[in-house]
């Protein structure tokens, strides 16, 4: 099985076997991308590390170890160009890709996801969503029609979608998820309360908000009573 969260993420590009970034590295990426991204909405041309390090709540020397990892240096007493440097992350993270989203199941959660319209800005294109429910079959979802979840190879195929967000219940999660990476889908996002497994080749990652909750209820109760007096 392999997933982000065991495998470093490889750097497209250039000679010889891909750089690995390491997984939390990855991570804060991201975040200095969005950060890059409003700079620009901005109008800003140039940001110190300093400033860039504060607008995404890591250290200097963090965001410029991170920085590292995709050959990107700023310049002493100047910083770092704002266009440069998001294009140069948006590269090694795989974002210049046309990435199109299906999501199968359209529940509370999927209908919720495809509507939400902060995933385009960000190079994410939802081109499908799925349900198995002939009552949702049809129905309207923003600008989509929900997709019978029985033709879901031709429609993967039809669309184009290169990654699939799994808004389903538990119990047919792993189907559903053979059947997404039979239809040649290698990247799924999945919400579902159960562990998938997923063959060598294929990033699986997992959303899963409860384990969220319980490590901030675990850090909450420590700052509370520090000793464990409990
Ligand atoms: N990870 C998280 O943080 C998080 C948060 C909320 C919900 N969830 C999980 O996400 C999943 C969806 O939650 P929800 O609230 O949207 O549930 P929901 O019951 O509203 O929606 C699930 C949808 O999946 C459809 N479905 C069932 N079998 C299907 C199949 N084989 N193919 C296609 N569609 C199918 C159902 O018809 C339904 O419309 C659940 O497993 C839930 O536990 C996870």
């Amino acid at each position: 099985m392999t997933s982000l969260e065991s495998s470093p993420h490889a750097v497209p590009g250039g000679a010889g076997p891909a750089k690995q970034i390491p997984p939390a590295a990855v991570a804060r990426l991201t975040i200095y991308l969005r950060a890059l991204t409003a700079l620009l909405a901005e109008g800003v041309d140039r940001v110190s590390s300093e400033s860039l390090a504060e607008a995404s709540g890591v250290s200097p020397s963090t965001l410029r170890k991170d920085l590292s990892h995709v050959g990107s240096y700023g310049t002493r007493g100047v910083g770092y160009d704002v266009q440069y440097l998001n294009r140069h992350i948006a590269a090694a993270l795989g974002l210049t890709h046309d990435w199109k989203v299906a999501i199968v199941g359209a529940g509370n959660l999927g209908r919720a996801l495809a509507r939400y319209g902060g995933f385009e800005s960000r190079g994410f294109e939802v081109v499908a969503i799925f349900d198995a429910d002939q009552m949702v079959v049809g129905s309207e979802v923003g600008w989509l029609r929900v997709s019978d979840a029985a033709n879901l190879e031709p429609v993967l195929q039809r669309t184009g979608a290169n990654m699939a967000v799994l808004a389903l219940p538990a119990a047919v999660a792993q189907d559903v998820c053979d059947r997404v990476i039979a239809a040649g889908v290698r990247s799924i996002l999945s919400f579902a309360p159960v562990v998938l497994q997923v063959p060598p080749g294929v990033n699986l990652r997992k959303v899963d908000m409860a384990t969220e909750l319980q490590i901030l209820a675990y850090h909450a109760q420590r700052a509370q009573d520090p000793a464990g007096t409990d």
